[in-house]
């Protein structure tokens, strides 16, 4: 690696794609449980002076066959030319075979379009350009762009129902626990909060009824007087189930996610109620922000760098929300120390970014970076590194795409659906409004 040298060669030679599983616990949500084992897409660009940067994202099938032929048209493409990369995607991806108008599972994030799918990919190739990029200039990622506005990031626990296994026996064991109930919850909570210091807590809803969990949401304001809550039930709810949850917990809740699904909803919810209503489902694309901020459908908004199509979109975002007095919060879902670094970097230059991340990444017990992140009191230090700061562990990386390989096929898809029809063969994806 060649650090500060302004005359490098920035062109590609080289695009690695490796698909992997990693394992993930048995956490419910509201179209089941994840699978024990769910796919993610590791990308590394090789610059010709031989600087590898890395990048992950979503790695279903689908988004598979979208990075196979942008790995292939990239090399010599400069890393420098992020622009350009989008040019290329558009010109070289093609349109998705498989799009639907349902909730895309593999991370809720509202209706899966060709482009979201599209910048999904683009972003883990951005990522892993801007990774190369900052190795070779002797630069942090966050420097890219444009420098950060805080040396730590704040994140937030992200708690679920869960099983205690997955319901085939598949899978890694944990000492977690089921938490199917509020006591559950409050201890899952507790050690969260004694294991990394978080100091606000998220719970993934639509699991239950909702007044089992607006129980569960008082048992953790009684546990823990005076922390920020949040509860997301992922558009299960109807407006008036809204509106009455709203009213119960408008006390303690720092804002409601995603209550009932829709703008229409959203707007409906957002007129009847003073709690801040916040989404990672209505607004997931740039075309989507015009109707729900002008009708006033959400007042914050969860970016997430891999559907809004990389860290400078982020950015992007940020600005709008900004200019529209929305608040910003950031999305996650299943994903490795790649992303958690992007996440960070890219968190720690947006001025408003005003609540605590989320991150699954406590869950996730395996990763393919050499030295894993570590939370202290609730953040992550941003670090000054070159590039993303992180190392890929080639071991790792070998044995989780030796899984992906070994799979005949069921985990390569992420179904939570299909991975709760092993606990109940009835089970079909709930229609919305469930409650
Ligand atoms: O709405 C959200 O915050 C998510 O969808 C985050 C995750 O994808 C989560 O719900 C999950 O993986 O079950
Ligand atoms: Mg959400």
């Amino acid at each position: 690696m060649r650090t500060g040298d302004q005359s490098a060669d920035l062109a590609i030679a080289e695009v690695r794609l490796t698909p992997i599983l990693i394992a993930d616990p048995p956490l419910l949500n509201t179209q089941g449980v994840h699978q024990p084992y769910t796919p993610r897409l590791i990308i590394e660009v090789v610059t010709a002076d031989g600087t590898t940067g890395v990048g992950e994202t979503y790695g279903d099938t689908r988004y598979l066959d979208l990075a196979a032929p942008l790995a292939k048209a990239l090399p010599g493409h400069a890393v420098s030319d992020l622009n350009g990369l989008f040019t290329l995607a558009e010109r070289v991806c093609g349109d998705p075979a498989e799009v639907s108008d349902s909730v895309d599972v593999g991370g809720l994030r509202g209706v899966q379009t060709a482009d979201k799918l599209r910048l999904s990919v683009i972003s883990g190739f951005e990522v892993a350009c801007l990774d190369a990029l900052g190795k070779t200039l002797g630069l942090p990622v966050h420097a890219l762009l444009g420098g950060k506005v805080r040396d730590a990031v704040d994140y937030s626990a992200y708690l679920f129902y869960r099983f205690a296994a997955h319901p085939d026996g598949q899978g890694e064991a944990d000492d977690w626990g089921a938490a199917l109930d509020p006591e559950g919850v409050v201890a899952q909570a507790r050690r969260f909060a004694d294991t990394y210091g978080f100091g606000s807590f998220k719970l993934k809803g639509g699991v239950f009824p909702p007044d089992q969990e607006i129980a569960a949401v008082r048992a953790l304001a009684a546990a823990f007087p005076g922390k920020p809550l949040r509860l997301d039930p992922n558009g299960a709810w109807s407006v008036e189930t809204s509106l009455r949850v709203a009213r119960e917990l408008g006390d303690v809740l720092e804002y409601l996610e995603d209550p009932a699904s829709t703008t229409e909803r959203m707007a409906q919810v957002a007129a009847g109620t003073s709690v801040p209503l916040a989404t990672n489902m209505c607004v997931t694309t740039f075309a989507e922000i015009p109707e729900a901020f002008t009708r006033g459908a959400v007042q914050v908004v969860l970016s997430d760098h891999h559907y809004w199509g990389g860290l400078r979109h982020t950015q992007q975002l940020a600005a709008i929300c900004r200019t529209y007095g929305v608040g910003l919060s950031m999305h996650s879902n299943t994903h490795l120390g790649i992303s958690l670094a992007a996440m960070t970097h890219v968190a720690a230059t947006v001025p408003n970014l005003d609540y605590a991340c989320d991150s699954h990444y406590p869950w996730q017990t395996e990763d393919v970076i050499t030295e894993r992140h570590a939370f202290t009191e609730g953040r992550l230090t941003v670090s000054d590194a070159p590039g993303l700061g992180v190392e890929l562990d080639r071991d790792a990386l070998k044995a989780l795409h030796r899984r992906w390989l070994d799979d005949d096929g069921t985990m390569r898809d992420r179904d939570d659906a299909a991975a709760m029809r092993k606990a109940d063969p009835q089970w079909r994806t709930p229609s919305v409004p469930r409650w």
